[in-house]
């Protein structure tokens, strides 16, 4: 277990406090930028396939300076080269935790060998499947739930220029029969492969779905539904041995060093390589090995994972702040905030330090979002005007793709019509971040006309109501192209950040004992739907589970 020490018990730690105190508490981005033409550039920095402007962030030089020096003391280089060198950093596990060496190249990795020859096998398999004149496979649909769903369901669409037309992918995760059967109901047996995606098999809502699947496809199937079972249905799992049990014989495995929520990498990828192919899902795997060099050679005062893990524990600890929301302003990656939610808050979701000890400051904020420009047309208002100040991150893709067989045949107005559209998207993704930071004074508001306010009211009350108070902090991440690579590079950014402040913090960030205490009183409430029986229950469970059950 690491010796380094915890952010709170360094030298840093007490230097940012003060500088807290100080200047840093006080921050105006208007002034600063007023007052620095070089801000943007100075607060810029380019990573493999992500530009971050982190400028118009409440931080200064001094600030950046003496969170580099805590990374320094809480000995973060050497915390990121034990991970990356496969030492068991999960340490309540006894597990090593090596994503990184499932997108490294042949040869490169601890354990490449084996990473190569079931990436060769799955990817030999996916060409196959997307042979579909042969195949005859026209759906797939993917059962998992966490890290064996979330991944993939946020990828696939993201990835949607890239994707086969010939096959049609759908995810089902939730335990609720209302979200497989609606699925199952269009679909034909004979068309369908079932992935069931499964680190542990054991999980109940995916055991539950693979056996409601499994049903549907001997009913529908007919006459020899039995042997179809090995073309319909493959596994992706660390447990092969129950996999096969099932009744699966097609299985792509993967290793306890795989965290559930760092393994779309891996075999639980295969919806993933489905959709896109097996050239594009290498291409996504390299995306993500160019960040993790970046994140393991980057001097820190260049390394782009490591100021975002910085920005975070500066905003959490010294700011107060306690949620980030993500804005995508790509349609594409609508799921990246529910992706990012599981990343983060099961990864830094913790209060003891690798000791054990309860920490005496805050962990993971609260991670959320939707793609812009929905997201304006709903929360923004709060983030604008709101009592609290929650830190935005923008995300913005330079050129669109659209899927080539749809756009291609369009007519010259329609496709004007999407490029317009396109810069109405990143003028308004621009326009957001510039209204958190300028804000608009009452003395600005009382200037203006308001149409639309009360007459019965008078100008300086509309005028305190139309006050945007500004200083709001966003950081702005920019893609050229949401192509395999450019999302491989920045999901593994944000696998880095989350590193990073899991890091300083000194608590493992890999493991995810918080979910199990639901998971057990769930096994022991079970039985008594069946019997009805309340005794022993406390009051309220007594009476819902009366309620549900009369
Ligand atoms: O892949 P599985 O073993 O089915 O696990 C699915 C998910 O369930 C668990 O409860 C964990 O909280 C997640 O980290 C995991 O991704």
């Amino acid at each position: 277990m690491s010796t380094a020490p915890r952010c709170d018990r360094t030298e840093a730690w007490s230097r940012l406090a003060d500088h807290h105190a100080g200047v840093g508490r006080a921050l105006d981005l208007r002034r600063a930028f007023a007052a620095d033409a070089g801000r943007a550039g100075a607060f810029s920095l380019q990573a493999p396939e992500v530009f971050a402007d982190l400028s118009k962030n409440l931080w200064d030089a001094d600030t950046r300076a003496l969170l580099l020096a805590l990374a320094r003391e809480c000995r973060i280089e050497q915390r990121r080269d034990a991970m990356l060198a496969g030492e068991p950093i999960n340490h309540t596990e006894g597990r090593a935790v090596l994503h990184t060496a499932l997108r490294a190249p042949r040869g490169v990795a601890p354990f490449g060998d084996e990473v190569h020859e079931v990436l060769d096998c799955m990817l030999a398999y996916v060409e196959q499947v997307r042979d579909t004149a042969t195949s005859g496979i026209r759906h797939v649909v993917n059962i998992g739930i966490g890290g064996s769903d979330l991944g993939p369901q946020m990828v696939v669409p993201a990835l949607d220029a890239y994707t086969s037309p010939a096959l049609t992918l759908h995810f089902v995760s939730n335990v609720d029969g209302h979200d497989i059967a609606p699925v199952l109901r269009r679909l034909d047996p004979r068309e369908t492969l079932v992935i069931v995606a499964s680190k542990t098999f054991t999980t109940q809502e995916t055991m539950a779905n693979a056996a409601v699947a499994r049903a549907w496809f001997l009913a529908g199937y007919g006459e020899g539904g039995e042997a179809a079972i090995a073309k319909h249905f493959a596994a992706t799992t660390t447990n092969v041995a129950a996999a096969a049990k099932f009744g699966i014989t097609t299985t792509f495995g993967f290793w306890d060093w795989v965290g559930g929520r760092y393994s779309l990498w891996s075999a639980i990828g295969l919806p993933i390589a489905l959709a896109v192919g097996a050239e594009n899902f290498r291409a996504l795997l390299a995306g993500a090995h160019a960040m993790d060099r970046h994140f393991a050679e980057a001097p820190l005062e260049a390394n782009l994972p490591i100021q975002l893990g910085l920005l975070d524990v500066w905003y959490r600890n010294f700011l107060g702040f306690t949620s980030r929301s993500v804005a995508p302003y790509h349609q594409g990656l609508r799921r990246l905030p529910a992706y990012l939610q599981q990343l983060e808050m099961e990864s830094n979701g913790k209060s003891v330090d690798l000791d054990g000890e309860p920490l005496p400051f805050g962990t993971s904020p609260v991670v959320w979002g939707e793609a812009g420009t929905n997201g304006q047309h709903a929360y923004f208002q709060m983030l604008h005007q709101g009592t609290d100040v929650i830190p935005v991150e923008f995300v913005a893709v330079k050129t669109p793709c659209y899927r080539a067989e749809g756009i291609a045949d369009l007519p010259e107005g329609v496709r004007a019509g999407l490029a317009d559209q396109h810069h109405k998207l990143l003028a308004n993704c621009l326009a957001q971040s510039q209204a958190l930071m300028l804000g608009k004074s009452t003395d600005e508001a009382m200037g203006e006309s308001a149409p639309t306010a009360s007459k019965a009211l008078d100008a300086a009350t509309v005028a305190r109501h139309r006050t945007f108070p500004g200083n709001r902090p966003s950081t702005t991440l920019v893609l050229d192209q949401l192509t395999p690579a450019a999302l491989g590079a920045l999901i593994a950014l944000y696998e880095h950040r989350v590193f990073t402040s899991g890091a300083l913090w000194r608590i493992n960030s890999f493991d995810q004992w918080g979910v199990e205490l639901g998971k057990a009183l769930c096994n022991q409430l079970l039985p008594r739907f069946a019997t009805g029986d309340t005794a022993g229950l406390d009051g309220s469970t007594a009476a819902l589970l009366d309620r549900l059950l009369g």
